[in-house]
């Protein structure tokens, strides 16, 4: 059987006297984007600091490849790019001249330095900048700069510690687009606080908080976690709201206009058709129902409240 690429087990970690996280478990399997979403202090930093081997866990292990990051970090590091929140960029170096640099550290085979720079190069799209200073490259382009360095020894899984932070909507847009990119060939978590950014680059999300994994699931399983649980009717011919009230399973009505209602229901329950037949008996003339989804941000706090394990 195919060794994991990344296996979290137990992993615990406290500064002096407080746990900053407390038994996260997870695994990673395949190429794609994870998102590690939590807000700040949730433990973010310090979970992906123990998995590329910058700090040392009280309590767990990390597997990457299979190879114990404890014993064997220089091993184990060999399968980790990493590119911290703030990137280790020397401004006065050349493109070329940091990412030779770059894959030296990374312990790559001095005969395939050459070879493996330009492939960095060419994933992050900076191989015309070759021989440009890396100070006198834009916001966006340094951090393509960072994100080749994290891929020049081309490990399977790569750490992007919030990527996009302090660069402009184009370069976002444009960073996040290489993040799928670099996503196809290697495993990618990048961690963040923003949900838009989740939404827009991740196949998984798990979201820390108070050091705790309280969700851990498909983006998509993620958007549907929130089930609608208010709609609104619009009625030709509506009953009164006291009447709209005594519904079972309705929870809270609020009157919007004579004909529009925003309704509050109990979850898991088939409203739509419920609200369809008790119409027809009652000749309430249903024209509408939209149902209402809560946004990510409703989901993220309350998901910030409780733990929620898929
Ligand atoms: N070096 C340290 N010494 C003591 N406490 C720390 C240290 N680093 C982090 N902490 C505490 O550990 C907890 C988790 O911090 P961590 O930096 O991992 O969170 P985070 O989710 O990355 O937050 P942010 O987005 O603000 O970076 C916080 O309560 C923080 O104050």
């Amino acid at each position: 059987m195919e060794e994991s690429i990344v296996k979290v087990k137990h992993l615990s970690h406290r500064y002096s006297v407080q746990w900053a996280i407390k038994d996260i478990n997870f695994e990673i399997k395949n190429k794609g984007t994870l998102g590690l979403l939590g807000s700040n202090g949730a433990g973010k930093s310090t979970t992906m600091n123990i998995m590329c081997g910058v700090l040392n866990q009280t309590e767990g292990e990390v597997y990457i490849n299979g190879i114990s990051l404890r014993e064997h970090p220089v091993e184990a590091k060999k399968h980790i790019g990493f590119l911290p929140q703030k990137p280790p960029l020397y401004p006065d170096l050349t493109v070329d001249e940091y990412l030779t640099h770059c894959a030296l550290m990374r312990l790559v085979d001095k005969s395939q330095v050459k070879a493996a720079v330009e492939r960095a190069k060419s994933r992050c799209g900076i191989a015309h900048f070759s021989k440009r200073l890396i100070r006198n490259l834009s916001g966006g382009y340094q951090q393509r700069v960072g994100i080749a360095q994290a891929i020049v020894h081309n490990p399977k899984f790569v750490v992007l510690d919030e990527p996009t932070n302090g660069l402009d909507p184009n370069q976002i847009v444009e960073v996040r687009h290489l993040i799928k990119e670099i996503a196809e060939d290697h495993a990618v978590m990048l961690s963040t606080h923003i949900l838009p950014e989740v939404q827009a680059t991740c196949d998984d999300i798990k979201m820390i908080e108070h050091g705790k994994v309280v969700f851990s699931g498909s983006m998509e399983d993620f958007n549907h976690y929130m089930e609608p649980n208010t709609f609104i009717v619009i009625m030709e011919n509506p009953p009164s709201i006291e009447a709209l009230k005594q519904i079972p399973d309705i929870t809270h009505v609020e009157h919007i206009t004579d004909t529009r209602f925003r309704m509050q229901f109990s979850s898991g329950q088939d409203i739509t058709k419920k609200m369809i037949e008790l119409s027809v008996t009652n000749n309430w003339r249903l024209h509408e129902l939209i149902l209402e989804r809560d946004s990510l941000d409703a989901a993220f706090a309350q998901l910030s409240g409780k733990n929620i394990y898929k």
